[in-house]
């Protein structure tokens, strides 16, 4: 279970969350919110890639920055936008991925091999990622956060450009993880999760509430 007591996060002046509380259980939790928002503000605060101003987070019962270490093992993370190792394959850079996540490289492999079979990018793993396409790039960013089976998962739009069959295909591995993880996604197409979600909150005007 992830928590956030009375979190803010502001940029300059301009104040983004403003002392949020929520708790995200086992599940997904899906966030909405106009864009500019605060959505990919908040996932980040998750994921330990920013700091908030103010307010504690929470993994398991025990406040960061103690229990950084332990969320950050439990994490799998697929921010919206990040720029990849063009230069190498989509199997290179997993790999890459799975050794900073301190993965056992072979098992790793199989995996990545198994999700990329899911989400149609199997085909390509080989391949350079400087031939890509944004959504290829999408679901292998995707693919990295999904590698060890994370108890965490933090979702940035993985569904974003991405053809309905293929975005389709991606939410069955986004709900099958939600049975023993803590999800959280952001969308702007909440209505086709909806229903599989154990909350769906809104972010606005620094606020975050049930949607
Ligand atoms: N590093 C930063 N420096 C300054 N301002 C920032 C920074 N990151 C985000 N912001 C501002 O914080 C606000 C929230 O941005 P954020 O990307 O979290 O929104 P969002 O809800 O994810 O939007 P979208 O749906 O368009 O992705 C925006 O006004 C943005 O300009």
């Amino acid at each position: 279970m992830l928590k956030l007591t009375q979190i803010s996060r502001s940029y300059g002046r301009k104040t983004v969350l403003d002392a949020v509380s929520a708790s995200f259980p086992v599940g997904l939790t899906l966030l909405v919110g106009p864009s500019g928002a605060g959505k990919s503000t908040l996932l980040r605060l998750i994921a330990t890639a920013e700091k908030p101003n103010k307010g504690e987070v929470a993994w398991d019962g025990a406040a960061l920055p103690g229990a950084r270490q332990a969320l950050r093992a439990a994490l799998g993370y697929a921010p919206q936008a990040v720029e990849l190792p063009d230069d190498l394959t989509a199997r290179e850079f997993a790999l890459h991925m799975a050794a900073l996540k301190g993965l056992d490289a072979r098992e790793a492999d199989v995996q990545f091999g198994a999700i990329t079979e899911r989400i149609g990018l199997h085909a390509d793993i080989n391949n350079r990622i400087s031939t890509f396409s944004g959504g290829m790039r999408r679901r292998l960013i995707f693919a990295q956060a999904m590698l060890g089976a994370p108890r965490l998962l933090a979702l940035d739009e993985p569904t974003a450009e991405l053809d309905g069959e293929t975005a389709a295909r991606l939410s069955e591995l986004i709900v099958e993880r939600a049975r023993e993880a803590v999800v959280v996604m952001t969308t702007h197409l909440a209505d086709a999760l909806a229903p599989a979600a154990v909350q769906v909150l809104r972010v606005d005007q620094g606020r975050v509430v049930p949607a």
